[in-house]
């Protein structure tokens, strides 16, 4: 847990919704006056696109049917502990991109399927923010959890999250339905043993919830609009969450359970400025009197 020089850790898994929840914070940041420099996870994934499609066909000839680009050892979780660590001692790290369509190869000068080269973080930062698949791991070699201090889960309920990925490969990544529900079913594995036990160690899980049919995910024509679902927030200590108010704040709102409102989907923006901006604030103010 570092003080002097904070991190957040928002975790997903693929097509959860974790860039989009970084506009969110964005507009904290921005509202607040808080520097930020940001990690995305797939910055540390091992292997370029090339390099994993032979890392898979030989683990698969080896009888290794649960290798994805979920697993522990798909990704240089090492090398991200110590950037968490010494960003959290000294305010210096580095990062990179992972470069996946077009768009971004523009924005990066950088071939799709490659990394762009390591780069220092800017200097006079407030805070680390991550968004990916891996940043609250916590297994033998790593703990990832134990070095952030704000820890949020985006974790739509997972035909949603099906249809999320479905949709975002399709229009932003060229894949067809066919080549992403390949991909969905070949990470099971390591969705289940990798990703999820991520979700117990978050200080704050959103789920978005349709309330509209999804028992198909992969015939869906559209991703179930923020007015088309309901989000489920649960706080892993609910002390010091002042509940009265945020329900009286969030119209439609209301308690499931004593760590758990419930929100209607289109005010999910709302909960998380009103939740998130005190918590970040204190972290920030905390890291100068530190
Ligand atoms: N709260 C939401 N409501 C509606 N669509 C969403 C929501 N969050 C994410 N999406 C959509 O789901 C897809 C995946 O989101 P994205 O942020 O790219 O996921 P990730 O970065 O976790 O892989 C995108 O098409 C995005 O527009
Ligand atoms: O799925 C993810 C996680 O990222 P996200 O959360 O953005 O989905 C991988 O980064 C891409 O699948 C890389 O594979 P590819 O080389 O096929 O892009």
């Amino acid at each position: 847990m570092s003080k002097k020089h904070p991190i957040i850790s928002v975790v997903g898994s693929s097509g959860a919704g974790t860039s989009t929840v970084k506009n969110t914070f964005d507009q904290i940041f921005r509202r607040e006056g808080i520097k930020a420099v940001s990690i995305e996870g797939d910055a540390f994934h091992r292997f370029n696109r090339a390099d994993m499609k032979a890392e898979l066909e030989n683990r698969y000839r080896a009888g290794d049917q649960g290798f994805s680009h979920f697993s522990f050892e798909a990704n240089e979780l090492g090398e991200l502990e110590r950037v968490f660590r010494d960003y959290g001692e000294t305010g210096k790290g580095k990062t990179r991109h992972y470069v996946h369509d077009d768009i971004e190869a523009e924005r990066y000068g950088t071939a799709p399927g490659h990394f762009t080269d390591w780069a220092d973080f800017e200097g006079g930062s407030d805070l680390l923010f991550y968004e990916g698949l891996h940043g609250c791991v916590v297994n033998d070699a790593v703990d990832l959890a134990g070095l952030a201090d704000l820890k949020i889960g985006v974790v739509p309920v997972i035909n949603l999250e099906w249809i999320q990925k479905i949709h975002r490969d399709r229009a932003q990544r060229g894949y067809s339905t066919e080549a992403v529900t390949d991909v969905i079913l070949r990470r099971m594995h390591s969705y289940v043993n990798c990703i999820v036990p991520q979700f117990s160690q978050t200080d704050i899980n959103f789920q978005r919830v349709p309330v509209v049919d999804t028992s198909n995910p992969f015939i869906a024509r559209w991703i179930p609009t923020p007015d088309e679902s309901l989000v489920v927030i649960r706080f892993k200590n609910p002390r010091g969450i002042d509940f009265p108010y945020l329900t009286s704040m969030i119209s439609g709102s209301w308690m499931s359970r004593a760590n758990s409102i419930v929100i209607p989907g289109n005010k999910q923006d709302l909960a998380m400025q009103l939740i998130l901006t005190p918590l970040i604030e204190r972290l920030v103010r905390e890291a100068k009197r530190a």
